[in-house]
């Protein structure tokens, strides 16, 4: 059997994970077509999104289970707390996002349900399950990013948004997630496998809803 780990969750998680990935509002971001409104509200509530997926990050780097893991784990946290923080007090400006919805604004269904899962994540799960929840939150991104055309949006709030996701940097981090899910899944019993599965598909519908909160 050649099939990864990675690619029997993914196969499985069909047809949201295709919905997602080729998402009318990632279209519409490609276009530079996303109403302001809506993008507002989209990265109000990415960014308590972002939050949330930190903490998850930092509960990685607590349970991996070697010291080459956690550094790459770190890399990742490093960017989130660099690069992508600083797009998202850029784009709050542009965007005239007031102090109150960018600390602790009014959350949506869908982002309170993402919350939720990864926070029992964070407080329950083995390192292959929040390893699970992070690839398909990375993943997932990685792939719509990756079918945008070579011709970025002027508006940068449109297209850095892209570049965050399908620059080589981030590349490399995806793979090494699928790789490192790859590894710790080869020694996890039918019954760890099948919870890995069932995380996978809740957490790509998540990212379904996520999204379609925030399309017009
Ligand atoms: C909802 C969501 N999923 C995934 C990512 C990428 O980490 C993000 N920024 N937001």
């Amino acid at each position: 059997m050649t099939e990864t780990f990675t690619d029997w969750l993914r196969q499985r998680s069909e047809p949201d994970w295709t919905a997602v990935v080729t998402h009318p509002f990632t279209q519409g971001l490609f276009d530079g077509l996303v109403p302001v409104t809506s993008m507002r509200s989209y990265l109000v509530q990415d960014y308590q999104f972002v939050d949330d997926f930190l903490a998850l990050l930092g509960s990685a780097l607590a349970k991996a289970d070697r010291y080459s893991s956690r550094l790459a784990i770190a890399g990742s946290i490093a960017v989130v707390t660099s690069e992508e923080n600083t797009y998202f007090q850029r784009a709050f400006d542009a965007l005239g996002v007031g102090e109150a919805d960018r600390v602790r604004p009014k959350l949506d269904e869908a982002t309170v349900a993402f919350r939720e899962l990864i926070s029992d994540t964070n407080a329950r799960g083995s390192y292959a399950e929040v390893l699970t929840v992070l690839t398909v939150a990375e993943w997932t991104y990685l792939e719509w990013a990756m079918r945008a055309p070579a011709a970025l949006p002027e508006n940068f709030v449109h297209a850095e948004w892209i570049t965050l996701h399908n620059n080589p940097d981030f590349q490399s981090w995806v793979r090494w997630l699928c790789r490192e899910l790859d590894r710790v899944g080869a020694d996890l019993d039918e019954r760890d496998r099948a919870r890995c599965l069932r995380l996978f598909q809740h957490a790509t519908r998540c990212e379904l809803d996520f999204f379609n909160t925030h399309s017009p």
